[in-house]
């Protein structure tokens, strides 16, 4: 196998110049004494990396960031303003729905137009014909024209032909995203297998799937490489970036040191969002939450089984509030709730409210041993007993967290074991 890098960026730089009005752009080819119509906008700036032939890339990045443009320059559908960049090797990309087939052609006349393109003769895609149409599985469509599809049905085709011609590099946006659950699981098992021998870059806004998926993340953030690193180490940041809380280049560089774990400020923990089912007599409010990892103190939505967390809730009292207990309840995707606790239940007695007095309260556990997924917190505030109280504010699944698999094959369950230790006895 090659040692050079299959993709290798040297200060890559990307400039759209952008104009007012479209005569502008007529104005500038034709006036004389170069006089500029138009703004330059760095859609990338000065972006550096090299991939390896046998590495799998997740870029991730809010939307407008700048990755399809990267994307685009490194399979040569766009051509850098400066910079120097090296592909080594043939691409396969699954870039946009459409790109690269014509829709008045049918899907088998599309095969065969996308091989010519990788450099396959007719005879040579013969031979990759039965594999593709068992991958694309779309059956007497296949001698349809392309523009009746659905778009499932051609991100099924798209895929089976950008994996069957050999590509030494597969690159795949959202695009797959749209193809039903049972298919993505199976491109998924061939991105698995792909990328022992191959490099694979894809671009997902799906944390979990970069995860799982990855061995590295580049974050691009307002055209500009801002992290690339562990997958898992860049979501948490990355999740808590999209969240909204106020992490800038200089501050991440200072939050990934451990010792450093600032208490949370007011304003940090994320509002309850609005249109909530909210359960209660309304004499007190639930008006923010907000999960921490314990360890750093960093925001994040993003945990592993079994982690050390802190979920911190903000109430507004309405009215006077004697012997207030706060708790929260964890429940999966169906609903099901997997735990709760309580200020009761922790011993504590929690200060009466006064009217439109505020305060915020930390509870600090590790997570059950929950399996891969999504999960929510309805918090909740109501005062009283345990036995005998009334409910002021519960707040449906006000948070919402994702739970990743540390490990390589996932099982299934609500709860991963632990410390299973299996052995042979007779
Ligand atoms: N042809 C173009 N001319 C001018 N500006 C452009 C052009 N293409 C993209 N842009 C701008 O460049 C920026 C980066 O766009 P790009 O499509 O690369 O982002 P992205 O990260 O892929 O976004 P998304 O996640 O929404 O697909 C955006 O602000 C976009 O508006």
């Amino acid at each position: 196998m090659s040692t050079q890098p299959s993709i290798s960026l040297d200060h890559i730089s990307k400039i759209y110049k952008l104009y007012d009005k479209p005569t502008d752009r007529l104005k500038e080819a034709i006036l004389p004494f170069g006089r500029k119509f138009h703004k330059d906008f760095h859609a990338i700036r000065d972006v550096s990396f090299s991939i390896a032939p046998n590495e799998t890339v997740g870029i991730i990045g809010k939307n407008g960031s700048g990755k399809s443009t990267l994307l685009k320059m490194i399979t040569g559908v766009l051509t850098p303003t400066s910079g120097n960049m090296k592909v080594n090797g043939s691409i396969s990309a699954l870039l946009e729905l459409g790109a690269g087939f014509n829709a008045e052609y049918t899907g088998l006349e599309n095969i065969y137009l996308n091989g010519t393109i990788s450099g396959f003769s007719r005879a040579q895609m013969d031979e990759k014909l039965d594999n593709i149409l068992s991958f694309a599985d779309i059956g007497d469509f296949i001698h349809q024209p392309v523009k009746i599809y659905s778009s499932g049905m051609f991100v099924r085709l798209a895929f089976a032909v950008a994996i069957n011609v050999e590509p030494d590099i597969l690159i795949v946006d959202e695009a797959l995203s749209v193809g039903d659950m049972r298919f993505q699981q199976k491109c998924f098992r061939k991105i698995e297998e792909m990328k022992q021998s191959k490099t694979v870059l894809f671009v997902s806004h799906d944390m979990a799937t970069i995860t799982n998926y990855c061995d590295r993340a580049i974050w691009i953030n307002e055209g500009e490489l801002l992290e690339d690193g562990l997958p898992s180490e860049l979501a948490k940041r990355y999740q808590a970036f999209m969240m909204g809380s106020r992490i800038t280049k200089s501050s991440i560089a200072a939050t990934t040191n451990k010792e450093a774990t600032p208490a949370i400020a007011q304003d940090d923990i994320d509002a309850i969002p609005a249109n909530l089912d909210v359960l209660g007599d309304n004499k007190a409010r639930i008006t923010g939450i907000t999960m921490l990892d314990a360890v750093t103190n960093e925001k994040t939505a993003l945990f592993y089984p079994a982690q050390a967390v802190r979920v911190i809730i903000k109430v507004a009292a309405n009215e006077q509030i004697e012997n207030p207990i706060i708790g929260l309840s964890i429940k999966d995707r169906l609903g099901n709730i997997v735990a709760e606790c309580n200020s009761e239940t922790s011993y504590s007695e929690v200060a009466e409210l006064d009217v439109e007095q505020t305060a915020s309260y930390s509870f600090s556990f590790d997570l059950p041993h929950l399996n891969k997924g999504t999960y929510t917190i309805s918090p909740a505030i109501a005062s009283g007993t345990l036995e005998e109280h009334t409910q002021h504010s519960w707040v449906h699944d006000a948070f919402v967290f994702q739970v990743l698999s540390n490990r390589k094959n996932a099982l299934q369950g609500l709860l991963v074991l632990d410390h299973v230790e299996f052995n042979q006895i007779q």
